[in-house]
């Protein structure tokens, strides 16, 4: 059926909206992370993998860093397994472990590949381990001593980030699984945030977004925090409003724009298409992080 003319303007609108966007992010690489949180829904999920697809088709490098941490709780239910979290952190222990790399490496991240592949785009999945792309070390606190109480939960010691280019240059799209290894060959669960943050850094990404099920950052009263600077940041940790498993998000968020990312984006997940607004919309969504460079 023909398109009105006023629905013939709105869609020519909104090409028109997107074109220098996609003209400014053009050969960029967008870190996408995808919580397990924003991905139970499989309209979503569609509709995430379509934008995948459709930023690789415009010239951009999309390279997905995903989370999984309900699926891994719902596997370790299945087990009888208890689960303990330490300021959004699990708690891990040797057989944590074994499920965490076995649902994030084999379950959660496949899904991902296919479901991108459905649509037409070229993925290719890999956890920390492959090409020795994420070299891990304990976790440590603020005084460089190791959280010893989470067990093999660890946090980025370097990155290679040479498989990740020779995939987005061979036109493939990396999805990346949060597992890192130590010299010794160990296995370590590490925050999907932190991960998607450090890869960003080192890839020297246009942008961060992270893919999550809230409308953003929000203020003790419910409100959405559209903008956020560093210092505001630190305040609203102290005083207690960002808490739970927004911690390592915004950290990772700070840590990106610091180490040179141009800006992140903390978004909603459950809304339909929330990378495309957010990146070829004058108004975005979420809450924005601004880096030096801006
Ligand atoms: N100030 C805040 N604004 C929004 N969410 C917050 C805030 N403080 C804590 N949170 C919590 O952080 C959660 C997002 O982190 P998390 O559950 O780890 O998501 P993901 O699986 O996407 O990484 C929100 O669902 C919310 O419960
Ligand atoms: C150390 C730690 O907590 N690791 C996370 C890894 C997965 C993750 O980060 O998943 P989301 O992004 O969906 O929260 C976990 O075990 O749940």
């Amino acid at each position: 059926m023909a398109l009105s003319s006023k629905e013939a303007m709105n869609v020519a609108h909104v090409l028109t909206e997107a074109l220098p966007y996609i003209q400014r992010f053009r050969r960029k690489t967008v870190v996408v992370k995808y919580g397990g949180n924003a991905m139970t829904d499989e309209a979503l999920q569609s509709s995430f993998a379509r934008d995948v697809v459709l930023m690789k088709l415009v010239g951009i490098d999309p390279v997905i860093v995903h989370g999984g941490g309900p699926q891994i709780g719902q596997m370790l239910d299945k087990l009888g397994k208890k689960t303990e979290f330490i300021d959004g952190m699990r708690v891990t222990d040797a057989e944590t472990m074994d499920v965490v790399e076995m649902v994030l490496v084999g379950l959660v991240n496949k899904r991902i590949v296919n479901l991108i592949n459905q649509h037409g785009g070229r993925a290719v999945g890999l956890s920390g381990k492959d090409g020795g792309m994420i070299r891990a070390r304990p976790l440590a606190d603020a005084q460089g001593q190791a959280k010893t109480e989470l067990g093999l939960v660890g946090e980025v010691a370097s990155i290679d980030p040479g498989v990740v280019s020779r995939l987005d240059t061979g036109g493939f799209i990396p999805v990346i699984a949060p597992v890192g290894v130590d010299d010794q060959g160990r296995a370590y669960n590490i925050n999907a945030d932190l991960v998607a943050g450090k890869i960003a850094g080192v890839l020297e990404a246009e942008k961060l977004m992270l893919l999550t099920n809230t409308a953003g950052v929000l203020d003790k009263q419910g409100e959405l925090l559209t903008g956020l600077s560093a210092q505001r940041v630190q305040d609203l940790i102290a005083d207690g409003t960002i808490s739970g498993g927004m911690l390592p998000k915004i950290q990772c968020a700070l840590d990106a724009v610091s180490s040179g990312v141009r800006a992140a984006h903390i978004v909603d997940g459950r809304v339909q298409h929330a990378c495309l607004l957010e990146l070829f919309t004058d108004e975005g969504v979420g809450t924005l992080i601004n880096g030096p460079r801006r």
